[in-house]
């Protein structure tokens, strides 16, 4: 049984990882500080060391220069050093691998690591200038570090962020409430060349009619009753950087001729004021709402839909992106023990079924809390099934086969209860009933449900 040495001071991402990879068959001791990992390296014949960067006694890059040529090292990094990674597989490191990672990725890379291991128990780390050097990666530009997650719909949603950013173009960012649209809208002001200027969020749905104008240009003292000081409007506290307009499709219509006209002329004046004022502003907006449907119904302007739609990101819904649950969950777990100073090791398989199974429809922000909750609910330890709120532990179910009476109104229910979960979109409800399309709607018929 290969035995791994573990050099990590964040103990429940150690502990996490150690009983992770207890589980796929490794012996595994965790060391805290570079210290007690010389200690246990004195002591031990280990096959493979993985090593966080930042140790609280010194560098875990110290231990390459003692180690290296006897036993693999993968450095465990955060995104902002990976600058300092590739110095350490200068120095002799296996590889690197960037926080937080899949248990796939974790995996893949212990296996090439251990098979450098010859039979003389050298590694092949001896000609180190043949090592590939990774790429440095681009700043992540969704908090958790997108290029972990896996499901194509993320992949795609990277690869428009990257394409989009750098540009100057207004981006109208689409998805359920809770996707992580204001998240997005972040990622790329982060990664375009204003990342240096501010990017102010404003939430169209919160601002009163008459406080609009006020909002976005702002106004002098006295110009109207209430306005006791000058004001700074969102437009030119983001002048040089982005405005993010959240709810867009809330902006009442008569606002939207001043917007429309704002950035066509770009160029604002303070209510009151004669000095206009030039601004250079870029644009994102976000809204769950279809205003392709708002435009139609005459509710949202046909030429101010199209000044912010240069380029549109319609972000997945969590359904939609299953193959990101296990990195999104060990990130929020991670984050929430933190946060509430907890060490939760992880989840018991009951409760991965039950998350797997879930439709959430809250997206990222009800998984997070979801996690959040059931950090602080448990004392120690994996998190079970009793820390989970009831409404996703009853997930509904339908009869694949023709049910029978006394069945039918339980189904029915179920149903029904699916279909508000996931907005009434009938593909993602037959998902998280785990039936067809095609049995949902020969259900929806036989109950005739007006949906
Ligand atoms: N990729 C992600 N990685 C980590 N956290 C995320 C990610 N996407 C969203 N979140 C978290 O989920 C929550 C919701 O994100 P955000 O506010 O961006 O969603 P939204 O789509 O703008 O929601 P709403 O439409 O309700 O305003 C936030 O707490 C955010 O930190």
């Amino acid at each position: 049984m290969p035995k791994i040495l573990i050099i990590e001071d964040d103990t429940s991402f150690a502990q996490m990882l150690q009983k992770f990879l207890i589980k796929k068959g490794y012996d595994v001791e965790i060391g805290f500080t570079v210290k007690e990992g010389r200690q246990k390296l004195k002591q031990t014949r280990f096959d493979l060391v993985l090593t966080d960067l930042r140790l609280p006694d010194a560098e875990g890059i110290e231990l390459i220069t003692d180690i290296r040529n006897k036993v693999p090292v993968i450095i465990m990094t955060g995104y902002a050093e990976v600058g300092s990674a590739v110095s350490a597989m200068k120095k002799g490191a296996f590889d690197y691998i960037s926080k937080p990672f899949t248990t796939d990725a974790v995996l893949k890379i212990i296996g090439s690591a251990l098979s450098t291991v010859d039979k003389t128990g050298q590694t092949g780390n001896e000609f180190i200038d043949t090592v590939k050097k990774p790429e440095i990666q681009p700043k992540p530009s969704i908090i958790i570090g997108s290029p972990n997650l896996v499901s194509s719909a993320s992949k795609k949603l990277e690869e428009y962020i990257g394409l989009v950013a750098p540009t100057d173009m207004s981006v109208l960012v689409t998805g359920e409430s809770g996707t992580g649209k204001e998240v997005t809208a972040k990622a790329i002001h982060d990664r375009s060349k204003r990342r240096d200027r501010p990017f102010i969020a404003v939430d169209c749905g919160a601002i009163p009619k008459e406080l609009a104008s006020s909002e976005f240009f702002g106004h002098l003292k006295g110009s109207f009753t209430g306005a006791i000081n000058d004001k700074v409007g969102t437009f030119e506290a983001a002048n040089g950087g982005t405005l993010f307009l959240d709810e867009v499709g809330n902006l009442p219509y008569d606002n939207q001729i001043q917007l429309l006209r704002a950035l066509q002329e770009r160029r604002i004046r303070r209510i009151g004021s004669t000095k206009e004022i030039d601004v250079d502003v870029r644009i994102l907006t976000a809204t769950n709402e279809d205003l392709k449907v708002a435009v139609k119904e005459g509710r949202f302007r046909e030429d101010l839909y199209h000044r912010l739609n240069e380029f549109s990101l319609q972000i997945p819904s969590l359904i939609d992106r299953q193959g990101d649950l296990i990195i999104l969950v060990e990130h929020f777990l991670e984050i929430s023990n933190k946060r509430l100073n907890k060490r939760i090791t992880g989840f018991t398989k009951e409760v991965w079924n039950i998350f797997e199974s879930y439709g959430w429809p809250g997206n990222i922000r009800e998984l997070q809390n979801v996690i959040q909750r059931a950090v602080l609910l448990t004392g120690d330890g994996e998190i079970t099934k009793e820390a989970l709120p009831t409404e996703i532990i009853e997930t509904p179910t339908v009869n694949n086969d023709n049910g029978n009476i006394s069945k039918s109104e339980f189904e029915k229910e179920q149903i029904i209860k699916a279909l508000k979960r996931t907005n009434y979109n009938k593909s993602k409800a037959a998902k998280l009933l785990q039936v067809t399309r095609k049995t949902l709607y020969n259900r929806i018929s036989h109950y005739d449900l007006d949906v």
